[in-house]
């Protein structure tokens, strides 16, 4: 009747507020949630650490997967506690709600004990889908939700939550995290809608795997059009592969070999906020036995 599972956060190499092709990779930063399953017809969320943040969306997406599979399961619960504990900063452009969601919605499953038998993409469709009715996405983000579900880089349509590239990929992942924060909900769309030139460039050479270009052009259209700073950018060029604003920032991910990285960190350090050397994960959304 429990049931636990864990999601990683994830970086941008194309923003889909222009066109809705998007695409995204998972990081090292994981989000933890805690299912049980209760018959008292109740769901509710709680975010360790964060009693005043809304967890109407994890609610959502217990509520959705108990509908959906509980009575296939043999289960007759009705209700549900969800609990989530995070390493991603929320609302900074690490794609903290598509961990959340991945992880109560894998969770759930868990503690129906259907979590092998329903597909991994169906269950991020689920989490996406409680995004949209929650109001905390744009486009349903399925290019972030589908990195951090399935692992390595997503390339998607969120007009159709297609997935259209999974790739592995074994990179060094450079993060900076200024302190303010950004929700997604909250961005300028129109003004994103503006450089589609560029976030169709983009998506060609990301479909040609030529992520790192892919994503400073990113990048920099982006930061552009949502009026964010393009030092941290320009300070990584030099060195890195890639480096982009992620999501609707304010964070910014470059990548890159690890001696290049450890430059771009001297320098990111000297900024306000939080500077990480991660990892890119190719595992994804799992159970947590
Ligand atoms: N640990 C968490 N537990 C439960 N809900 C969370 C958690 N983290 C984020 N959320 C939900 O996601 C919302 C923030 O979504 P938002 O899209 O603005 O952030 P983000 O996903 O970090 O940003 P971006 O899409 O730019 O990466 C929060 O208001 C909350 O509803
Ligand atoms: O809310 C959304 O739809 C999105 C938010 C950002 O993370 C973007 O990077 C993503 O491509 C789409």
């Amino acid at each position: 009747m429990d049931g636990r599972a864990r999601a990683p956060a994830a970086g941008t190499v194309l923003n889909a507020l222009a066109t809705r092709k998007g695409a995204a990779f998972a990081i090292d930063l994981e989000t933890t949630a805690t299912v049980s399953l209760t018959d008292d017809g109740r769901v509710e969320g709680e975010i360790a650490d964060r009693p005043d943040a809304d967890a109407a969306l994890i609610e959502r997406c217990v509520e959705l997967a108990v509908d959906r599979y509980a009575a296939d399961a043999g289960f007759d619960a009705t209700g549900a506690r969800v609990r989530t504990e995070s390493e991603v900063p929320m609302a900074s452009g690490l794609k903290s709600s598509s961990a959340a969601a991945n992880a109560a919605t894998l969770a759930t499953l868990d503690a129906l004990g259907v979590a092998d038998s329903v597909d991994r993409i169906d269950a991020c469709r689920l989490g996406v889908e409680a995004a949209r009715e929650t109001g905390v996405t744009v486009t349903g983000a399925f290019d972030d939700a589908s990195a951090s579900m399935l692992g390595g880089v997503t390339v998607t349509d969120n007009a159709t939550d297609e997935l259209l590239v999974r790739e592995e990929v074994d990179w060094q992942a450079l993060v900076y995290t200024p302190p303010e924060r950004a929700f997604s909900a909250d961005a300028n769309v129109a003004s994103c809608e503006r450089v589609a030139p560029m976030a169709d460039l983009v998506y060609e050479l990301a479909l040609e795997k030529r992520y790192g270009e892919a994503m400073t052009v990113n990048g920099l259209a982006f930061s552009a059009a949502l009026e964010a700073p393009t030092g941290p950018t320009i300070e990584a060029l030099p060195h890195a592969d890639g480096v982009s604003l992620s999501g609707t920032g304010p964070s910014y991910v470059a990548v890159g070999d690890r001696t290049a990285l450890e430059e771009v960190r001297e320098t990111w350090a000297e900024r306000p906020g939080t500077t990480r050397l991660l990892e890119t994960r190719n595992d994804g959304t799992r159970i947590q036995t």
